[in-house]
């Protein structure tokens, strides 16, 4: 069977896209997904995305982090989905799409190339030592750090990632650090094992947690440097509760093809 595919990046965070309103593609099978995200003997990519008919949305999208098994909510991956929605004749500037955690609403550039994705609401923030924890869709482990150009974020992304607080359910590790107008950042991505160029519910965290740990509320704007380019958070923060939390950043297709699957 050929499957056409379409390969987006949002901040160098890459995801094969399918669209699969025709219900071609059973893809409750994590073989299949750890083939096509495999970078020497597949497409290669950070996660699989499948574009999906459903009631009451425009889209529904079903996520798969690039180790086959479902995963929790993908900021970048949800930008990149409205990008190809868009480039599909889905949705024109805007969209309500259904996610594995909820509806999300978004805007997107007239060019196509730039996407605001709306995230849900966040009102816990646990510590764990010198670290903060909370979950943006993902569950996210953030911690400043200095030197962060240098770090060996692979080895000790790793190392906290399967420490035994977190290794039977994972969380995603961010590293950050301070910047003359806002924060660099790297993250070792669950179910990726490995470091990502961008993680958007990652920077997502980073950007509330740095809120709550500076004491800053209000609406809040965070500009975001990570491997792959720049992202920005806007949010509201009550001192309790984050609301109307916005990612926003570059969505762009990459390449479009198709590869033959072996039944
Ligand atoms: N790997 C993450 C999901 C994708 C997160 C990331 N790609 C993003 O942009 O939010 C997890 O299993 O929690």
């Amino acid at each position: 069977m050929k499957l056409q595919f379409y390969k987006y990046q949002g901040a160098g965070n890459d995801f094969i896209m399918v669209d699969n309103r025709e219900n071609v593609v059973n893809h409750h099978n994590s073989r299949l997904i750890q083939h096509l995200c495999d970078r020497r003997f597949g497409i290669g990519g950070d996660g699989a995305m499948f574009l999906q008919n459903v009631d009451g949305y425009d889209f529904e999208m079903v996520y798969y982090n690039a180790d086959g098994k479902p995963s929790s909510m993908c900021g970048n991956g949800g930008r990149c989905i409205v990008a190809f929605a868009k480039f599909l004749g889905i949705i024109d500037d805007e969209t309500e799409f259904l996610a594995v955690d909820g509806p999300h609403y978004a805007k997107i550039s007239a060019e196509g190339n730039w996407v605001s994705l709306q995230m849900t609401d966040v009102n816990s923030i646990t510590s764990d030592d010198d670290a903060y924890v909370l979950n943006t869709g993902s569950p996210h482990y953030v911690t400043l750090t200095e030197g962060l150009k240098d770090k060996n974020v692979y080895k000790e992304g790793y190392a906290i990632r399967n420490n035994d607080t977190y290794r039977a359910e994972g969380i995603n590790i961010n590293f950050v650090e301070p910047t003359d107008n806002g924060y660099f950042v790297r993250t070792f991505e669950r179910g990726v094992e490995d470091e990502t160029f961008a993680c958007g519910t990652g920077v997502t965290a980073v950007a509330l947690a740095m809120a709550k740990h500076n004491n800053i509320t209000g609406q809040i704007t965070t500009p975001i440097k990570v491997l792959g380019g720049d992202l920005t958070i806007r949010f509201n923060y009550d001192g309790n509760t984050f609301t109307d939390i916005f990612l926003e950043g570059p969505a762009e297709k990459v390449f479009e093809g198709d590869v033959v699957l072996k039944d």
